[in-house]
């Protein structure tokens, strides 16, 4: 018999242009990510199209990839919606285009209601890390993110939907 899987996957395939995670944005990541309750993670193949120099995935990209992976591991580790106030990535080694990568967040520090610190890691199939990030996420509930505008009515329920896994 099968073993059951240690992680699980987030039901953030919303149906939105997001360039990082929208199922509907054709030019986009369109990420995918799974949990162990610790950290969030998703395995991605960057496309040709996101070259930068030779055939080395564009540095914005990469920053892209890792803001994604730390919003996501503040929105559900955390349990609230997120803006990105800061990031700071440091780029270690060249991330070819068209292999396997396995991006990878988690909490740093949680320094008030309102504010988390998360750091976010870009790996190899070998487990190699090539770009490593450090952001600070803004914390919403669900009625201060109606107020900033953040979500409506719709995207709200959906997402209360990872909140409620
Ligand atoms: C939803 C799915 C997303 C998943 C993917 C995540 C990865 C991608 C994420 C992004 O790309 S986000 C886009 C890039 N980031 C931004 O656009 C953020 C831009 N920055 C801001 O909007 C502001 O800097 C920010 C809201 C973070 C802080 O604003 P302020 O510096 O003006 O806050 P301030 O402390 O001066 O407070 C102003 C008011 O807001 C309130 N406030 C601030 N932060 C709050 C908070 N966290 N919760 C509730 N209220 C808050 C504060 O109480 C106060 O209320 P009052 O005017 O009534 O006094």
């Amino acid at each position: 018999m099968d073993q059951p899987k240690p992680y699980r996957e987030l039901p953030t395939r919303l149906s939105h242009g997001c360039f990082g995670c929208g199922s509907e944005n054709p030019h986009g990541l369109r990420m995918i990510f799974h949990t162990d309750e610790k950290s969030v993670f998703s395995e991605i193949v960057i496309p040709d199209h996101m070259v930068g120099w030779k055939n080395f995935a564009h540095g914005g990209i990469l920053s892209t990839i890792l803001d994604e992976i730390m919003g996501w591991s503040a929105i559900y580790l955390t349990k609230n919606l997120v803006l990105t106030k800061s990031i700071a990535v440091d780029f270690l080694r060249p991330v070819p285009v068209g292999t396997t990568l396995r991006a990878e967040g988690r909490i740093s520090k949680v320094r008030s209601d309102r504010e988390v610190a998360m750091e976010g890691f870009l790996l190899n199939s070998n487990g190699i890390v090539h770009a490593r990030g450090k952001g600070v996420f803004a914390l919403f509930k669900i009625d201060a993110a109606m107020k900033f505008g953040i979500a409506d009515e719709k995207e709200l329920r959906e997402l209360e939907r990872v909140f409620n896994l």
